[in-house]
């Protein structure tokens, strides 16, 4: 189906806001009629501008207070479609949305909404202009889509008809199934919108926190399904009203409103039998098995402390890479790599944004497939020269321009670690600390990019998200959001940074960029990881007592239990489900540092409680001075 998006739902003038959808691939533009009064030109340079872009100028909108009027509004309700009409002449522009009135002075009664409507088409017509009349969820007397088609149905003329707005029949709690009753030829334009579910005014909820689909929490999949059911196979156009998009990058709102409708439309094609071919096909979500490694970027002079903090941690040197200056680091399932190229990727994001991770390779069923999704879904292909012996792994572009690799269990990429590397026996092998597979990766980036990377994730692994927490940092909230899998295999916290002073504020700061901040390794026995780790010489993250005082309290926690976390600076929660142990490293270099965890009986989540208490740990950590003697 074509796709088209409204110019409110982008930042910037109008010739920006042009730009950045034609480059996002939209095939039409809905015009908001404030962004048309806003700007300095003509109307016709205006139509002209759009066609330049090379878009189709679907819909001139809102038009408003006109159904249900007494005179004298009525009349000059009907004056003021003329002097519309004559606009949208001059634009080019032939359907004109009529949202539900909202005045005051609003008379109801379907039958005078109806006969209002049937005279505007009638008016409409003599000019080619077709009315598509929509339900505002705030409507006075119409605010149901339902209500909207039976007026419009009443009408009855072959130029009124009904726009749908996900946003009006989902935040309402309208089954999205009574659409299915609409006939197609009657559905002029198909709005699409999410949201978050916060209990909030419709209006405002409306026009300052509507997100792209897949962002929010409203069922626009079943919506579209609905649609798709009817036979309708119009324009299915974004119309995004959100504070935080009007302020952000044109390119990248407009990339990520295709990606989600890109995305809806494949998740309609799967789910709804009567729905035809909305979009190319693709391969499925893929399913993540595993991180099948991290690879730190550093030189010759910033590995030697990354390696001396891997080998405290218990990792052994198992590879030297055949063509490169890349070493393999192992620990159970854990596979980390440094890199010390003094050319190509690796060391440009290190002069980018120092050391640390610039690329995750993810273990899939198939690579190939993966790559295929993630490209059909607006995805970055990175390709980089191979050098003597190496292969050819797919891999994209992902958080901060890192690079996500895909590997699979095919005859190549399965043999990567003999192909690419030569085994060695480390020379200074530290004392095993019993870590066995990476927990998950956490992330830290600007807040307004965290809707961004989260729809990139769940629209191409079968992921899901979690609510988004707020974490307390000593100088000011970060935000947290999970995306993880069933299996658990996959899990990735993205940490959404809204001032530069806190902790992961600083951190995007000092990479200059979005970056992963922290790796959690699992253990299957945190006390003895710790002691091992504490023999070894591994100074763990010190943490406040009084933390160690209130978890005793908060859990009826056996005082001896209490002692060792205490003594072992191990923080503690518990679920519904099990318990859950957290150890930190100190940060390393720019602010990234590690942890290890141990869940026991299916514990689900991340520690979100003590992350204040962490946070606090580790800036007190960076500013010893405030450190108290004991
Ligand atoms: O918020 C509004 O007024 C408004 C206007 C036009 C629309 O299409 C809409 O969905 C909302
Ligand atoms: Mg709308």
């Amino acid at each position: 189906m074509k796709t088209s998006i409204a110019t409110v739902s982008i930042s910037g003038e109008l010739p920006d806001k042009l730009a950045a959808i034609a480059a996002a691939g939209f095939d039409g533009v809905e015009i908001f009629e404030n962004d048309f009064l806003a700007y300095d030109a003509t109307p016709r340079e205006v139509g002209r501008m759009v066609r330049d872009a090379g878009l189709e100028l679907n819909l001139f909108q809102p038009f408003r207070d006109f159904e249900g009027m007494p005179e004298p509004q009525r009349a000059r309700a009907f004056d003021r479609a003329e002097r519309k009409f004559d606009l949208m002449g001059e634009l080019g522009a032939d359907l004109i949305l009529v949202c539900s009135n909202t005045s005051s002075v609003s008379l109801g009664g379907i039958d005078r909404a109806a006969a209002d409507l049937r005279e505007l088409g009638e008016r409409a017509a003599k000019r080619g202009i077709r009315i598509g009349f929509e339900a505002l969820a705030w409507g006075r007397h119409v605010n149901d889509h339902r209500d909207a088609w039976e007026i419009a149905r009443r009408a009855d003329h072959p130029n009124v008809g009904v726009i749908l707005d996900s946003f009006h029949t989902l935040s309402r709690k309208i089954d999205p199934a009574t659409i299915r009753a609409i006939p197609a030829d009657r559905i002029f334009l198909v709005q699409l919108a999410d949201a978050p579910l916060i209990d909030m005014d419709l209006l405002y909820l409306s026009r300052h926190f509507r997100n792209m689909p897949g962002e929010g929490d409203l069922p626009v999949r079943d919506f579209l399904a609905a649609v798709a059911a009817t036979g309708y196979d119009g324009w299915l156009s974004l119309e995004i009203f959100n504070d935080q998009f009007r302020g952000g990058s044109a390119r990248q709102i407009a990339a990520d409103g295709h990606r989600s409708l890109v995305y809806l439309m494949d998740q309609v094609r799967r789910c709804e039998p009567a729905a035809g071919e909305l979009a190319p096909p693709m391969p499925d979500r893929i399913a993540v098995e595993g991180i099948e490694f991290v690879e730190f970027a550093a030189t010759r002079e910033t590995a030697p402390g990354l390696v001396r903090m891997l080998r405290a941690l218990g990792f052994r040197e198992a590879g030297r890479h055949v063509s490169r200056q890349v070493t393999l680091y192992r620990q159970g399932d854990i596979n980390l790599v440094v890199n010390t190229e003094p050319e190509g990727f690796a060391h440009a994001a290190y002069v980018t944004h120092g050391t640390g991770v610039c690329d995750i390779g993810l273990r899939v069923e198939d690579a190939a497939a993966t790559l295929a999704r993630a490209e059909a879904l607006g995805a970055k292909r990175f390709g980089q020269t191979r050098r003597p012996g190496e292969l050819e792994i797919p891999a994209i572009r992902g958080v901060g321009g890192a690079l996500l690799h895909f590997l699979d269990g095919g005859p190549e990429l399965s043999r990567v670690w003999e192909v690419e590397f030569t085994p060695v026996t480390d020379v200074a092998p530290g004392a095993e600390v019993g870590l066995v597979r990476i927990d998950h990766v956490a992330q830290t980036m600007p807040h307004d990019e965290m809707l961004s990377w989260l729809l990139f994730y769940t629209s191409i692994f079968r992921t899901r998200k979690t609510p988004m927490v707020d974490v307390i940092d000593p100088s000011g909230i970060v935000r947290s959001q999970v995306i993880e899998n069933d299996e658990g295999t996959f899990r990735l916290t993205l940490n959404g940074a809204e001032n530069a002073r806190t902790l992961a504020g600083r951190f995007i700061a000092d990479t200059f960029g979005s970056a992963v901040q922290h790796l959690a390794f699992e253990t299957r026995d945190i006390f003895a990881t710790a002691e091992a780790l504490r023999a070894g010489g591994f100074e763990g993250l010190v943490i406040s007592p009084n933390y160690f005082d209130d978890v005793e309290a908060r859990f009826g926690l056996d005082p001896e239990f209490a002692d060792r976390l205490r003594a072992l600076h191990i923080l503690y929660d518990r679920d519904e489900h099990g318990e859950y142990f957290q150890l930190y490293s100190p940060n390393y270099g720019e602010g990234f540092f590690f942890e290890i965890v141990e869940r026991r009986g299916g514990y689900r989540g991340y520690g979100a409680p003590n992350a204040p208490f962490r946070i606090a740990a580790q800036t007190r950590h960076a500013r010893p001075r405030n450190v108290p003697r004991r």
